[in-house]
């Protein structure tokens, strides 16, 4: 925590000490008074909410769910919920906070949330999923809305999940509200292009990057990790327009080939065999070494924290974009920027997700369904002018990607908190 920064209030059970690394990061160039720290520090509203459902064998078992809203100063809070064994509210903090952060960087009128229950799905039936998402959705019921917190897909869950949340919703209302959750098939209220929001948005934004850079590249050379939604649909817009994906991997490690894969019978391989090992006119490496290989554009799309001290000086490629969350640590962003790396931050690389909710959520206040050329188009606009924001802030104040996008984020809720007279 910066040194001058005088604390008014300081709650160490609720503090986000996550949140409060991330800001520490802006601090240079954005000067934060207490109240803002304090405002900042933890979320406005966290649930745990405890409730038994009836498994397949007979038994009564207890699940814990949980629901942060960090920030609605912007708007009605808007978030993923997730299932995992692991799942901590401290995670969750952060993680809502990230949205709040996201969503004001790419200026749409949310606030950010994050919630989930602690559960296992590989080790419960279809049935007991669909009960035990229903009876969280009773307990949080009166917390959600419209214009009060929207949920989404996230780890583990999907459109199935989203339309048991839905219907739920809906039984307990009595009427219909479409608009209660994102992430829906385009049958009950959902987006033309959501199913590849988030690695649309990503490329938007690379090829803004592309033209800001010094040195023009011809024929780029790309190296993906993750074949997943996010990887593999970033692979196949990149190759259908033109570039060349030298290096992709998915769990089971990675292929290179450095005239280019063909994506599309990638994609047939990786349904058939289920990896993208053994694919012709490639050659194997590892995971660690697509990292280091050989590119002009290296994309992380699979886990958080694959860029660390140990490989970062060892990274060849000129521009990285995040499309995963959080896959380079603070230490290695550092060690990135000196190296004169453009890095285009999670937050930003991968915000096409969220504002395509956003627009499936306006498509269902008004009953006016768009068609794609409509939803490309803007989600074109929203992210190149959230691009366009962050690298102006980059070069006036000589900083990197990340701490620009924070630093735009943050003043944008904090001029919220200030018209609403809370600051
Ligand atoms: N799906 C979205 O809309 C969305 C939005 C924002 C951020 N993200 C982030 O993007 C990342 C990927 O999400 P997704 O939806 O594509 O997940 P996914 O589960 O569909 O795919 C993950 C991919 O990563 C691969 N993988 C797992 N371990 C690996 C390893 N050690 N090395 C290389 N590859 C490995 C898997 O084989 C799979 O291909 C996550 O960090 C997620 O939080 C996703």
């Amino acid at each position: 925590m910066q040194n001058n920064i005088e604390r008014i209030h300081f709650d160490s059970m609720n503090t986000c000490n996550m949140c409060m690394m991330e800001l520490e990061n802006v601090y240079e160039t954005l000067v934060l008074s207490p109240e803002e720290i304090d405002l900042l520090d933890m979320p406005k509203r966290t649930f745990t909410v405890h409730f038994p459902v009836h498994m397949d064998s007979g038994e009564t078992k207890m699940f814990i769910g949980h629901r942060v809203q960090y920030n609605d100063a912007r708007g009605p809070t808007k978030g993923g919920i997730r299932y995992h064994p692991e799942l901590d509210l401290d995670g969750l903090k952060n993680l809502a906070f990230l949205m709040a952060i996201k969503c004001a960087l790419v200026n749409i009128p949310f606030g950010g949330s994050k919630g989930g229950i602690i559960v296992d799905t590989k080790k419960i039936s279809r049935g007991e999923l669909e009960r035990i998402t229903r009876a969280y959705v009773r307990e949080v019921s009166d917390i959600m809305g419209p214009f009060k917190d929207i949920p989404a897909p996230d780890a583990y869950t999907d459109e199935r999940v989203m339309v048991w949340i839905l219907d739920e919703f809906e039984r307990i209302r009595g009427r219909h509200v479409p608009a209660i959750v994102t992430g829906k098939p385009i049958e009950l209220g959902g987006s033309q292009v959501r199913r590849i929001s988030t690695a649309l948005g990503g490329v938007y934004v690379l090829e803004e990057a592309l033209q800001t850079i010094e040195q023009e590249m011809r024929s780029p050379c790309v190296a993906i990790q993750g074949f997943g939604n996010v990887g593999r649909n970033a692979a196949k817009i990149l190759h259908e327009k033109g570039y060349r994906i030298c290096a992709i991997s998915d769990s089971s490690g990675g292929i290179r080939n450095v005239n280019g894969i063909d994506i599309l019978k990638l994609m047939e391989h990786k349904e058939q065999t289920g990896s993208v090992l053994g694919f012709p006119d490639t050659t194997e490496i590892s995971n660690e070494e697509l990292l280091v290989s050989d590119c002009d554009i290296l994309i992380p799309a699979a886990l958080s924290k694959q860029i660390g001290k140990d490989n970062a000086a060892d990274i060849k490629a000129k521009i990285i974009l995040e499309l995963a969350n959080a896959p380079t640590t603070l230490e290695a962003s550092r060690l990135l920027a000196e190296m004169g790396i453009m890095v285009i931050p999670d937050i930003l690389a991968n915000a096409g997700g969220v504002v395509v909710s956003y627009f499936e959520w306006i498509q269902n206040l008004n009953q006016d369904y768009w068609k794609e050329e409509k939803v490309l188009e803007r989600l074109k606009y929203t992210m190149t002018t959230a691009f366009a924001n962050t690298h102006n802030i980059c070069a006036d104040e000589k900083c990197s990607m990340r701490k620009a996008a924070l630093q735009f984020a943050v003043r944008s809720i904090l001029h919220a908190e200030r018209l609403r007279g809370n600051l």
